[in-house]
């Protein structure tokens, strides 16, 4: 599968934005910010789109490998990154638990940006047996080329569903019988909470955690007893303990 791909110059970028195509960062050159520019920029902006602002040289090597060799400066000063994974959607994550024959279990990011808290994630949630991760399609990271290395290809064996709305996308997991949990250091001591059976569980960003919207709709939140000075653990470290906490559970209640 490829990982990623280049569109070059301002009418494919602007064409790309205004089709609504999923777009993971616009890079634009500092220098330059002319009309045609600035409005591409703003279309990018009122969609969520990252903007990246980079110096042209970054622009010329970005471009190089899609065919610009020799001819930098090319790309007008912008370029876009589109993902070019394919997503899923909620009902492949439901579809693989049913074929594997095991209650729903799956993660849901609120917003996470990092590209390598986002693969790591999606490794830890692949290793332990999730049967699917949903992301943001907007103002969160996607599978590009760096989340993917972070992810060491096991974005290829589970599914990555995008969606427009968390909040909806946790009404529809729970009217089909899923439990979510929200993980956060004001609930419950994940050790003590029952993770067994059917369950989604709901990771915050980087700065604002989960969102009070998110929370509201999730059925209980955990958090991960901590002993040193810093109040959080790192997103992708805190999926990865919860993640495990399930699987340790659901493994004693099967003995
Ligand atoms: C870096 S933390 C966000 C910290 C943020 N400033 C806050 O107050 O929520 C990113 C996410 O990792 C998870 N997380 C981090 N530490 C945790 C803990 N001790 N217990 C439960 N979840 C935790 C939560 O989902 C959190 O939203």
């Amino acid at each position: 599968m490829e990982k990623e791909n280049i569109l070059i110059g301002r009418n494919t970028v602007r064409e790309a934005i205004k089709s609504g195509r999923s777009i993971d960062a616009v890079f634009v050159a500092k220098d330059s910010r002319d009309g045609s520019l600035r409005e591409i920029l703003a279309l990018a902006k009122k969609q969520g789109i990252v903007v990246k602002e980079t110096v042209k040289s970054k622009l010329d090597e970005l471009s190089m490998p899609f065919g610009y060799q020799g001819r930098p400066g090319n790309h007008q000063g912008i370029v876009a990154q589109v993902s070019s994974i394919v997503y899923a959607e909620l009902e492949d994550i439901f579809k693989r638990a049913e074929e594997k024959g095991e209650p729903p279990f799956l993660v849901a990011l609120d917003g996470i940006t990092d590209p390598q808290n986002l693969g790591a994630i999606v490794r830890s949630a692949e290793v332990l047996g999730a049967h699917g991760v949903v992301i943001l399609k907007r103002r969160s990271a996607s599978m590009t080329a760096a989340a993917c290395k972070t992810a060491c290809g096991a974005e290829e064996y589970i599914p990555i569903a995008r969606v427009n709305n968390l909040a909806a996308a946790i009404d529809e997991v729970k009217e089909r019988g899923v439990w979510v949990a929200a993980a956060d250091m004001d609930g419950q001591d994940a050790f003590g909470a029952d993770l067994t059976g059917a369950l989604m569980l709901v990771i915050g960003a980087e700065g604002e955690g989960v969102s009070r919207l998110v929370k509201e709709r999730c059925d209980f939140t955990v958090r991960i007893p901590v002993r040193g000075h810093v109040e959080s653990l790192n997103a992708s470290a805190a999926a990865a303990v919860l993640l495990y906490e399930k699987v340790r559970q659901d493994a004693g209640k099967k003995k």
